[in-house]
């Protein structure tokens, strides 16, 4: 479904100096595929987005989706296509809008519509029914500028937003990491049910080591451009912390003395 070939990058740092973050990564990934993403800071997990997404440039490589290569596609394309959910609920969402222009807009992304954005009236019931199923009575609120809705909310309705029709690939940037344990537990539940109903290709960083074993078939750890770890079905249900910062410890990693890995 996602298929990354041979992806290089590096940037220029401030000094001049170059520095590789990716080096011929490869990473394919299924329909319906949830991978999470764990890694040190500086591991190079914002980028791969970023690369797949298209906000930052490939200087050699392949993206892949659905066995069409968009790797010269712009941003503005990939958007019909991908959907992000990132870690601050303000984006995502539109705050002078009310929650149903909001869900209207997501609605009909890719098409063109008139002065009234096509404020789906039809679809009325629908969003409050899903809205609902939250259970923290957004549904109430449709009528309400989402500018004054909670951070929890806000993301919870940035996440039906992303995933409303039904992209190839969504892409979740630490989308629970400022939410209370409550609401991310929420949040997590939803996006499982959601990628599981509808077979959504998902690619989920956390730094959260317990999620990243609870949610999803699969799981990756990259640390400096590569990838050290993949962990799949049978074997990452059988996984803990633990084991994993075990696992982590004994790849023998050229961790530096101060390095500590963020879980
Ligand atoms: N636009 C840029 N210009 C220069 N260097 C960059 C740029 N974007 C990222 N980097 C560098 O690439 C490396 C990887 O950064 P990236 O943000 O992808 O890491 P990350 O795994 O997402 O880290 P974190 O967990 O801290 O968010 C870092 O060394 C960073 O400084």
């Amino acid at each position: 479904m996602l298929k990354l070939n041979n992806l290089n990058k590096s940037f220029i740092n401030n000094l001049g100096m170059t520095k590789n973050i990716f080096t011929d990564l490869n990473f394919h990934m299924k329909k319906g595929d949830f991978v999470s993403v764990i890694g040190s800071n500086g591991a190079g997990k914002s980028t791969l987005f970023n690369l797949i997404m298209g906000n930052t440039e490939l200087d050699q490589g392949e993206v892949i989706i659905s066995n069409k290569n968009i790797t010269n596609f712009p941003k503005h394309k990939r958007n019909s296509f991908m959907s992000k959910v990132y870690q601050n609920p303000s984006f995502g969402t539109s705050p002078s809008m009310t929650v149903f222009e909001n869900l209207s807009m997501a609605d009909n992304k890719g098409e063109v519509f008139g002065l009234t954005f096509g404020l789906n009236k039809k679809r009325k019931n629908f969003y409050k029914e899903t809205l609902a199923e939250l259970d923290l009575g957004i549904e109430e609120q449709l009528d309400t500028k989402v500018g004054s809705l909670s951070g929890g909310q806000r993301q919870c309705l940035a996440l039906i937003m992303a995933t409303l029709k039904k992209p190839k690939l969504l892409l979740l940037d630490e989308h629970t990491a400022a939410l209370d344990p409550k609401t991310s537990k929420i949040i997590m539940n939803k996006t499982s049910d959601i990628v599981k109903k509808e077979k959504i290709a998902t690619i989920m960083i956390t730094h959260n080591l317990q999620d990243a074993i609870d949610y999803g078939n699969r799981l990756i750890m990259l640390h400096e451009g590569n990838i050290i770890l993949d962990i799949e079905e049978e074997e990452k249900k059988s996984l803990s912390v633990e084991k994993l910062l075990k696992i982590f410890n004994e790849k023998h990693l050229k961790l530096k003395d101060n390095e500590v890995f963020i879980v």
